[in-house]
């Protein structure tokens, strides 16, 4: 089943006179790698959020997985939403009073499917993701989110929207409080566990330098032709 398949999209933000999104055809595949590039406001967290079922979209214009967004009443979306996707936000979006770990596992409370996916006892998948991301000390792990620094934050974000191998993996400019370093080792690591897991990933960033770590790059001016 194709991951995501978007056909004549269109989504007007209410109040606006033209719609910010009017893709044709756009689609991801399994275990597709796509970076999303674009000028500020031309609509890349949008049509995230199309996808996400976190906007209201018109019937038979997204299928996630084979479902149709448009089709699904709020609860159901927001099931469907954890069930297949991890998403990593611009800001974290960490609740601050929970661990590093319990923060990783929210995921799995939500979501049956989730957590059947994963193999090992729950807490010791978290702990190996966040392991695999580069945070291994115990006091991190289990301190208070609200003790880490961005770059920790970051990893947390991702261990959270990788756990239970969900098909896809949204990330909205996940790597700009980085510096040049930290950001092409947050994508490999990224990268990697998105192959070990089988999840597609549609990453939407400016940066041209983060590129060559993906299957292909799409400009969303070029996919979005009628807007505007
Ligand atoms: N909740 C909202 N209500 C009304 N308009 C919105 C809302 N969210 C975004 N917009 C408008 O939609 C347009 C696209 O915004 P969006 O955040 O999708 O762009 P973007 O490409 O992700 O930008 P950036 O790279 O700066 O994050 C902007 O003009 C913005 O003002």
């Amino acid at each position: 089943m194709t991951p995501i398949a978007i056909n004549s999209l269109q989504y007007r933000w209410p109040g606006e006179a033209k719609p910010i999104l009017d893709i044709d055809k756009f689609e991801l595949s399994t275990g597709e790698k796509v970076m999303l590039r674009g000028p500020s406001g031309s609509g890349k967290s949008t049509l995230l959020s199309a996808i996400a079922g976190v906007i209201d979209v018109p019937s038979a214009s997204v299928l996630v997985s084979g479902t149709d967004v448009g089709e699904l009443s709020g609860s159901d979306r927001d099931r469907f939403r954890v069930d297949h996707m991890g998403i990593i936000f611009q800001v974290f979006n960490l609740l601050p009073w929970l661990s590093a770990i319990d923060n990783v596992l929210l995921p799995c409370r939500f979501s049956a499917r989730r957590r059947e996916n994963i193999l090992a006892e729950p807490q010791k998948a978290a702990s190996r993701l966040l392991g695999e991301l580069g945070l291994t000390d115990s006091k991190t792990l289990n301190g208070p989110a609200s003790a880490l620094s961005i770059g920790q934050q970051q990893r947390v974000a991702a261990a959270r929207a990788l756990i239970g191998s969900p098909e896809i993996v949204l990330a909205d400019e996940p790597t700009s409080a980085l510096d040049e370093e930290a950001k092409d080792v947050f994508v490999e690591l990224l990268l990697k566990e998105c192959n070990q897991s089988g999840s597609s990933l549609l990453f939407v960033s400016h940066d041209r330098t983060l590129e060559t770590h993906f299957d292909r790059t799409v400009e969303l001016d070029a996919l979005n032709g009628g807007a505007k």
